[in-house]
């Protein structure tokens, strides 16, 4: 099957509609568009969407962070930022924009802006919307939000290849999708799901992360492989997509992202420093490709 991405303004005497509009006019502004996904639920994407973000804007680029993960929405909490009051501006069309809460982690970081389907419904109660709705919140998200210019718009979508996912990328120009998944078969196979839809998609920077790739023991210091090993870095080239690396399982990761502050900001932990190389190659990798090169 081969998906290709309609033409916008494809309806002869028809514009795109006004939200799809603004998109586009917004999306401008931002300098890389970057999707962060996972053929799979729980391995780690949100995790790796907020400490890319932290250490980009660690380095200091301004990013936005848009949590499209509609149905487990957890990037506020994680950003420290999910008690924060969301205030609306009208225009003189009668369209209102939201404003993106920020937090610069007391200045250690440029401020990442965040928006949230989290910021809309109270904390324990689930969002029980059909796909068309959810495809219409996330793209409210992107267009009725000020986000303003940005180096990075990165998307933490939902898990899986769903219908979601397809329309949000026919709208919005991708620069570059980041797959995340854990080394053991039932997560690659759903990966290389994953990686052939934004192949397919024809978004131009294909990539792997693969999280939770083993751990250190606490006792006696040696590496354990939890769940196989190597197998993101044999998918990325079964495929023939760029590799950016291995995170390993770190309590404090975890600890970090529960307090609200991502350990890439907090620690020099092992899982910390592969955030950071990562960071470091992707941000790389798009200004070679932005340079032509
Ligand atoms: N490298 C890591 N080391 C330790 N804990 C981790 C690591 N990566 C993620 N976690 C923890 O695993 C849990 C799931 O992570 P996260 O919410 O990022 O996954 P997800 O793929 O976004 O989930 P979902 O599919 O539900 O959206 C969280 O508690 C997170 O803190």
């Amino acid at each position: 099957m081969t998906i290709k991405t309609p033409p916008t303004f494809n309806v002869p005497g028809l514009g795109a509609d006004p939200l799809t509009q603004r998109i586009k006019e917004k999306e401008k502004q931002w300098r890389f568009r970057i999707a962060v996904l996972s053929g799979k639920g729980g391995v780690g994407k949100s995790t790796v969407a907020v400490n890319l973000a932290a250490a980009l804007a660690k380095q200091g680029y301004f990013v936005g962070v848009l949590d499209a993960d509609v149905h487990g929405p957890n990037i506020a909490k994680m950003l420290g930022v999910e008690k924060a009051e969301i205030l609306a501006e009208k225009f003189e069309d009668g369209h209102f924009e939201m404003i993106p809460p920020m937090n610069d982690f007391f200045g250690q970081t440029t401020p990442i802006k965040v928006m949230s389907m989290g910021f809309m419904v109270p904390d324990d109660q689930p969002i029980i919307w059909r796909g068309a709705l959810v495809t219409k919140a996330i793209k409210q998200l992107l267009g009725d939000v000020k986000w303003g210019t940005l180096d990075f718009m990165i998307v933490d979508f939902p898990p899986g290849t769903g219908d979601q996912i397809l329309t949000v990328t026919q709208t919005l120009s991708l620069d570059a999708a980041i797959i995340v998944t854990t080394p053991q078969e039932v997560a690659l196979l759903d990966t290389g799901k994953a990686v052939n839809m934004m192949k397919q998609m024809e978004v131009p920077y294909v990539a792997v992360v693969e999280n939770m790739s083993y751990l250190i023991c606490p006792h006696c210091g040696n590496k354990i492989d939890l769940f196989g090993e190597g197998g993101g870095e044999k998918l990325a080239e079964k495929e023939g997509v760029d590799f950016l690396g291995k995170v390993p399982i770190d309590l404090k990761a975890r600890e970090a992202s529960d307090n609200g502050i991502p350990i890439v900001l907090f620690e020099e932990t092992p899982a910390a420093k592969a955030f950071m190389e990562i960071a470091q190659k992707l941000a790389r990798r798009l200004e070679k490709k932005e340079d032509g090169d």
